[in-house]
C-alpha cells in the first residue's frame, strides 16, 4: 500500500503491510459491548469512531455504551462475583495462563493493531505485547502465591487467624498509549485474586481491548468475569457505576486530572482506589557517567513509545561540564530518526494520537521558545495528513517554562544544566508528580543516595526504563496511588480478613 508518511524531515516513504491484511484484521475484531459473555452490537448509546492517526482517517466504528449498559456489565459481574471468588487458585491460574499463550500466539495481530489504532511503529508495539502478555503469565503465577497465617495472640489467650480475600467487582479503567499492558496490568492481578471486572477501555483505542476480550474468554474466562464497556460517555457511563455499592473496587490509569476527579467520586462508597497517574520524570546525567550509556536511556525514556508515556524522561538534567558533549550526541541521535507511518519498516517515531495532543506538544515547545529555550534539532509538526511531530532537543530553557513543569507526551527532550547534587535533587523534586526518576552515574554511593533522595516511585540508575511485571509499578504524590506488577500488584484486589478464635486451650490443664 503507498501511504503518505514522513521520513527524518519530510522525506516520503512508500510500502508497507498490505491494506488487505490491515482490513482484515480490524473486521476480525468483535465491534460490540462484551457483557455476561455475549456481545452486543450497537445500541442507543450510538458508535465510538477509531482513527488512524497516520492519516486521520476513520478505521472502524465501534458500538458505545449507555449507562444502562454500564449497569448491566456490573450486574453481570457482580452475579458472577461469588463462584469466580470460589473457583481453585489453580483453574484461575491456568485460564490466566492460557491467555498469555493466546496473545502471545497472536503477537502478530495484537501488535498491528495497536499500531493502526494509535500510531506506535510495530516495534514499539511488539514490545508491548511482550510486556502486556507478561503480565497474564505472571499473575497466573501469583494466583497460587495469595495466603494467610496463624499466629498465638502475644498474651496466649486467643488465636489470630488473618486471610485474604478478593475485594469484590472491579471497575478499570485504561488510557490510550498503551491500549493492551495497562488492560493486562489490572485483569491479571484483579482475575488472579477472584474479582470480576468492568473493563472500560480507552475511547480512542478501543479494537487492542475487544481482541484482548475475545482472547480471554477463548482462554476460559467464564461469563460475567469480565464485562468490557466502550463508550465515548466514559463520565456519564461509570459515574452510576462508582456510585452503586455493588462495586468495590476502581482501578484507573490515565492523566492526574481525571484521576483526582475520580477519587472524589469515589469517596461516596469508600471504594478502594487505585491510581496510575501523569508522570513529569527527571532524567539526571551526572559528570561521572558513561556518557553513551547515557544517550542510549535518553533515547530510550524520551522516545519509547513515541515519548507518548507515563514514563517518560520530561526534563533532561545535565551536569554543565558534560551538557554540550551529551546535547550533541542526543540531537545528533534524534535527528536520525525515522518519523513515519507505524507499519513502515523504518519508523522509529509514528504520529502523535491526535491533533489535540499534538497541538498541545507544539504549544508547549512555541512557549518555552518565545521565553528564550533554542531549538538544537527538530521544533515543529510535520504537514501533511496524520499528527507527526519532529522529535525535537531543546536547550537554555527559562526556569519557569511550562514545558518543565507539564507532561510533555511527545518526542521533546528539554535539556537543563545543573552544577551540584544537590542542586540536581532540588530541580528533579521540584514537581508536583512523583511516577519515575533516571540517574546516570558511576558512583556507586551516588547511585544510591539518589535513589534515597529522588521523590518518586520508581528510580532507574543508569537506565532508561523501569518497567517490568515482576516489579511494582507506580508513583507517590500526585503520580498515583498504589502499585501495579511485582508482588504489590495482586493486594490491589485483595482485602484481609481477621479472625479472632478464643484460646483452643483454655479450660483445659496446661500441662495437658
Ligand atoms: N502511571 C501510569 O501507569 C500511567 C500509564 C499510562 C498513562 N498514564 C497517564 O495517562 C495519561 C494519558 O492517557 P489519557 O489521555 O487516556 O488519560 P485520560 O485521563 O484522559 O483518560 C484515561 C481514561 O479515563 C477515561 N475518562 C476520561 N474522563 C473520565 C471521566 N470523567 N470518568 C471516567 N473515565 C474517564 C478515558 O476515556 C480513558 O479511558 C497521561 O497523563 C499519562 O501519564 C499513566
Ligand atoms: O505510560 C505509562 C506506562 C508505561 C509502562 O508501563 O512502562
Amino acid at each position: 500500500m503507498s501511504s503518505p508518511a514522513v521520513r527524518g524531515r519530510l522525506e516520503v516513504v512508500t510500502e508497507t503491510i498490505s491494506q488487505d491484511q490491515e482490513r482484515q484484521l480490524v473486521d476480525s475484531v468483535p465491534k460490540g459491548l462484551l457483557i455476561r459473555g455475549q456481545w452486543r452490537p450497537a445500541g442507543d448509546g450510538g458508535t465510538v469512531d477509531v482513527h488512524d492517526p497516520s492519516t486521520g482517517e476513520l478505521l472502524a466504528t465501534i458500538a458505545s455504551a449507555t449507562p444502562e449498559d454500564g449497569m448491566a456489565a456490573l450486574a453481570a459481574a457482580d452475579a458472577a462475583q461469588a463462584s469466580w471468588a470460589r473457583s481453585a487458585p489453580r483453574a484461575r491460574a491456568e485460564i490466566l495462563r492460557k491467555a498469555f499463550e493466546l496473545v502471545t500466539a497472536r503477537a502478530d495481530d495484537f501488535a498491528l493493531l495497536m499500531t493502526l489504532e494509535m500510531g506506535k511503529p510495530l516495534a514499539d508495539s511488539r514490545a508491548e505485547v511482550a510486556y502486556g502478555a507478561e503480565f497474564l503469565r505472571w499473575f497466573s503465577e501469583q494466583t497460587n502465591r495469595v495466603s494467610g497465617r496463624y499466629s498465638v495472640a502475644p498474651d496466649g489467650a486467643a488465636r489470630l487467624l488473618v486471610t485474604k480475600r478478593p475485594v469484590g467487582p472491579s471497575l478499570l479503567i485504561t488510557p490510550w498509549n498503551f491500549p493492551l499492558a495497562m488492560g493486562t496490568r489490572k485483569i491479571g492481578p484483579a482475575l488472579a485474586a477472584g474479582c470480576t471486572v468492568v473493563f472500560k477501555p480507552a475511547t480512542l483505542t478501543p479494537l487492542t481491548t475487544l481482541l484482548l476480550a475475545q482472547t480471554l474468554i477463548e482462554a476460559g474466562v467464564p461469563d460475567g468475569v469480565v464485562n468490557v464497556i466502550p463508550t465515548r460517555h466514559a463520565g456519564a457511563v461509570t459515574g452510576p457505576l462508582i456510585r452503586d455499592p455493588r462495586l468495590r473496587k476502581l482501578s484507573f490509569t490515565g492523566s492526574t486530572e481525571v484521576g483526582r476527579r475520580l477519587i472524589a467520586d469515589s469517596a461516596e462508597q469508600v471504594l478502594r482506589v487505585s491510581m496510575e497517574l501523569g508522570g513529569n520524570a527527571p532524567l539526571l546525567v551526572f559528570e561521572d557517567a558513561d556518557l553513551e550509556q547515557a544517550v542510549d536511556g535518553a533515547m530510550l525514556a524520551k522516545l519509547r513509545n513515541g515519548g507518548e508515556a507515563c514514563t517518560a524522561a520530561n526534563r533532561l538534567l545535565v551536569h554543565r561540564s558534560v551538557a554540550e558533549e551529551f546535547t550533541r550526541r542526543l540531537a545528533e541521535r534524534f535527528s536520525r530518526h525515522t518519523v513515519g507511518r507505524g507499519t513502515l519498516p523504518d519508523t522509529k517515531i509514528g504520529p502523535l494520537v491526535d491533533d489535540d495532543t499534538r497541538d498541545k506538544v507544539e504549544r508547549l515547545v512555541t512557549a518555552a521558545v518565545a521565553g528564550g529555550a533554542r531549538v538544537v534539532t527538530g521544533g515543529a509538526k510535520i504537514p501533511g495528513p496524520g499528527y507527526f511531530y519532529q522529535p525535537t532537543v531543546l536547550t537554555d530553557l527559562p526556569a519557569d517554562a511550562e514545558i518543565l513543569r507539564e507532561e510533555i507526551f511527545g518526542p521533546v527532550a528539554p535539556i537543563v544544566v545543573f552544577d551540584t547534587e544537590d542542586e540536581a535533587v532540588r530541580l528533579a523534586n521540584s514537581t508536583e508528580y512523583g511516577l519515575v526518576a533516571y540517574a546516570f552515574t558511576k558512583d556507586l554511593n551516588r547511585g544510591l543516595r539518589l535513589a534515597e533522595r529522588l521523590d518518586t516511585g520508581m528510580v532507574g540508575i543508569n537506565t532508561g526504563i523501569v518497567s517490568n511485571p515482576a516489579a511494582p509499578f507506580g508513583g507517590v504524590k500526585q503520580s498515583g496511588i498504589g502499585r501495579e506488577g511485582g508482588l504489590e500488584g495482586i493486594e490491589e484486589y485483595l482485602e484481609t480478613r481477621y479472625v479472632g478464635i478464643a484460646d483452643p486451650f483454655a479450660g483445659l490443664d496446661k500441662d495437658s
